[in-house]
């Protein structure tokens, strides 16, 4: 059987966060990024639709804005959307907006991915490996090797690293719900970038599963033209 047709290894529930929060300040876009047109769809469409794909089917939970909900339901009838999820108010910050996708879901055991709306390239068999990584090990943060070598600047004097040492993280992030809580009961702190800071400061080892150089984050202006890009010579479902 290919990999990505075996069997989900576990009866646990399974649901997605998709944090769609944020304003995008380094996007320079009135609009927030999440909802800029990629390939004729607002880019947070593409996001959910991979996870619609997936074998998984996780219940979908949704994180926007405050501001943006009344928008979100006019886009819905727009484009007749009609994937099945809930709705929830975003964060101070990516770490809140998480928080806030947390509460939704019934206090029992699950995995739980949680994933940037903005990384609308994500393929399905990504999202079913990270899902059995998690029900495995109890973590799986999707992840690629550097392309690039890689210095670290300390003190004024730069230093090589080990590019083979050297991960690029990405999302999805997808862990045992249980843990995932306890980590999010931390009190925030700016080093939290993303979830697998936040679990590793609770104490729980980190496994990575393979990413994809084209789950690109959707950040600056010229990411959408690279997206595009990268969309058009992407295999469709
Ligand atoms: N308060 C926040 C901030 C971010 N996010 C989400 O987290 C993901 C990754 O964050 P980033 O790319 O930094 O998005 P923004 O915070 O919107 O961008 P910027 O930092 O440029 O303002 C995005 O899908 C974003 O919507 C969120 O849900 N709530
Ligand atoms: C979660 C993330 O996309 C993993 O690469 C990243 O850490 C988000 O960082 P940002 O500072 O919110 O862009």
């Amino acid at each position: 059987m290919p990999s990505n047709l075996q069997s989900l290894t576990t009866n646990l529930p399974h649901y997605v966060i998709i944090v769609a929060g944020g304003s995008g300040s380094r996007m320079q876009s009135s609009l927030p990024k999440q909802f800029l047109l990629l390939g004729g769809k607002p880019v947070l469409m593409h996001t959910i639709m991979a996870f619609e794909q997936a074998e998984a089917k996780p219940g979908i939970i949704l994180v926007l804005p405050a501001d943006y909900h009344s928008y979100w339901q006019q886009l819905i009838q727009e484009y007749s959307f009609n994937i099945p999820h809930q709705l929830v108010t975003g964060g101070e910050t990516r770490f809140h907006s998480v928080k806030n996708g947390l509460d939704l879901i019934a206090d029992q055991e699950a995995l739980i991915a949680v994933q940037d709306a903005v990384r609308p390239l994500v393929s399905p068999d990504i999202i079913d490996d990270a899902y059995k990584c998690a029900a495995e090990h109890g973590t799986a943060v999707v992840a690629v090797k550097s392309r690039d070598s890689i210095r670290q600047v300390k003190e004024g004097r730069s230093i090589s690293l080990i590019r083979d040492e050297i991960y690029l993280v990405q999302t999805p992030q997808t862990f045992k719900a249980s843990l995932l809580r306890k980590a999010y009961e931390q009190p925030f702190d700016t080093k939290f970038t993303d979830d697998a800071s936040v679990v590793e400061q609770y104490g729980a080892e980190i496994k990575l599963t393979a990413g994809d150089h084209s789950n690109i984050k959707i950040t600056f202006p010229e990411d959408i033209a690279i997206a595009e890009l990268l969309l058009s010579k992407k295999p469709q479902l």
